[in-house]
């Protein structure tokens, strides 16, 4: 019944980590994020440990936008991995968490002065330039501060996957990176070979986010190699760091069959290695920045259940204390979900019923015809999958608080973000006396 990575204990509830959810929900409130710590930790290894076996030089670096918290980071920090932040925020919670700086990339595509200096100041393992006014602002800053640091620069190799519109970022028609085809990525090249302040390491590329075929990684691979042969013959240049992002998929209903993580990382250095045989070049460092795969199935969001409207022969609607302030992506990528009433996890389904949000708005629906046992006010949903991109693109709209994170470990749970509180709410708004 419960098809994730989660038991169901002898009372009948859904446990994660050792700890009943029911539990959980009675002593910190819902909704709530819940993580696995331990799933997170091994999805970790199986990255970091693949590139062991099959003998790379590699950098994983955990995408924090998926989920930044100073606790996360630790884990992450714990784990060995590298970083990939993409703002101010996200350096700054970075460097709260004790996050070792050489092992940051900063990300973006319109980065701010501000967050270049941060970045600078702070001593940032390597910068991922996006574009030609960031090279500039670079070249102004770095001459400032009399520095040198490692950059990549970001290419789109001009590549479609089969995801969401949104979450494509590696096709020709996108704001991120310079595009291989057209020159762009060579004169970038051009400026940064041989540069004083520079030390230009490398291609970066992400060709979006939940993805499941291999063969869109090898593709890259054949594309980005094609480039580098004739940059080797023109101007001599071998990369040392080929990034090749993240965008792993995750199941997150049984449509979705995902692969193994060690399986990406086996074909993609295949890949690289037969191409650095055929071109003649030593192999790279290899890269990867896996956000989703990392922290996705790994957390849950507890819902306790209100009302509920039936309409006969139609639909029945049963609403839960949260919605798209904590999980936006049914709405924004029309993403589904599947979940279990976490207090009767072992009853047969007899019903099916669609999950709405408390917000002011009809598209504030977490899930489309759940099958579920009969539904009453006070059970507690689960639903699963949610632990990347939830909390990080939750919303205060209608001023809703933002709910709280726990960690569960060998049976012991944590919590690690609070809840919001009203006073969080209005802590910015002034009095406005006209
Ligand atoms: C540059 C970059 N790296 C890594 C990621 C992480 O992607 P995912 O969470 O799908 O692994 C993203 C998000 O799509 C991204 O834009
Ligand atoms: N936020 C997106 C993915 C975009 C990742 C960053 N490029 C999601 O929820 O699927």
């Amino acid at each position: 019944m419960v098809n994730h990575p989660f038991k169901i204990n002898s009372l009948g509830h859904l446990e994660v980590g050792g700890v009943d959810t029911i539990d959980l929900a009675k002593k910190y409130g819902t909704p709530l994020y819940v993580y696995d710590v331990n799933l997170i930790r091994q999805n970790c290894r199986s990255f970091v440990e693949t590139f062991k076996k099959v003998d790379v030089k590699a950098q994983v670096a955990y995408a924090s936008k998926a989920f930044s918290s100073i606790a996360i980071l630790q884990v992450m920090k714990q784990e060995g991995l590298s970083l990939d932040v993409v703002s101010e925020g996200e350096l700054y919670t970075a460097l709260q968490a004790g996050f070792p700086s050489e092992r940051i990339h900063l990300h973006g595509n319109n980065k701010s002065i501000n967050e270049l200096k941060m970045a600078i100041e702070n001593n940032v393992g390597c910068i991922v330039v996006d574009n030609f006014y960031e090279i500039e602002l670079l070249e102004m800053l770095l001459k400032e501060y009399d520095t040198q640091v490692d950059v990549l620069i970001r290419v789109t190799p001009g590549i479609k996957s089969n995801t969401h519109q949104y979450i494509l970022t590696g096709n020709e028609d996108s704001k991120f990176g310079f595009d291989l085809h057209n020159g762009q990525a060579e004169k970038a090249l051009q400026q940064l070979q041989n540069h004083t302040h520079i030390r230009f390491k490398g291609l970066h590329c992400h060709i979006g986010s939940q993805i499941f075929e291999t063969d869109r990684f090898t593709k890259t691979t054949d594309i980005l190699f094609g480039v580098l042969a004739r940059w080797k013959e023109t101007y001599g240049f071998i990369p040392e760091v080929l990034n090749l992002g993240g965008g792993f998929g995750i199941k997150y209903t049984e449509n979705d069959t995902p692969l193994p993580l060690n399986t990406y990382v086996e074909e993609i250095t295949v890949a690289v290695r037969n191409h650095t045989k055929q071109i003649d070049i030593p192999m790279p460092e290899i890269w990867i920045e896996p956000g989703r795969s990392i922290v996705g199935n790994a957390g849950l969001t507890l819902y306790t259940v209100g009302s509920m409207k039936e309409i006969p022969g139609v639909r029945n609607y049963v609403s839960v204390d949260g919605g798209m302030t904590d999980n936006i992506r049914p709405a924004l990528y029309q993403a589904k979900y599947e979940g279990v009433l976490a207090n009767k996890a072992n009853q047969e389904n007899e019903t099916v019923v669609s999950i709405a949000g408390k917000c002011c708005e009809s598209g504030d629906m977490l899930i489309w015809d759940l099958p579920t046992p009969k539904v009453d006010p006070g059970d507690i949903l689960a639903v699963f999958s949610t632990g990347a991109y939830g909390y990080s693109m939750a919303s205060n709209y209608n001023r809703f608080s933002k709910p709280a994170v726990v960690f569960v470990e060998n049976g012991i749970d944590n919590l690690v973000v609070k809840r919001e509180t009203f006073e969080d709410i209005t802590r910015f708004d002034l009095t406005y006396e006209g």
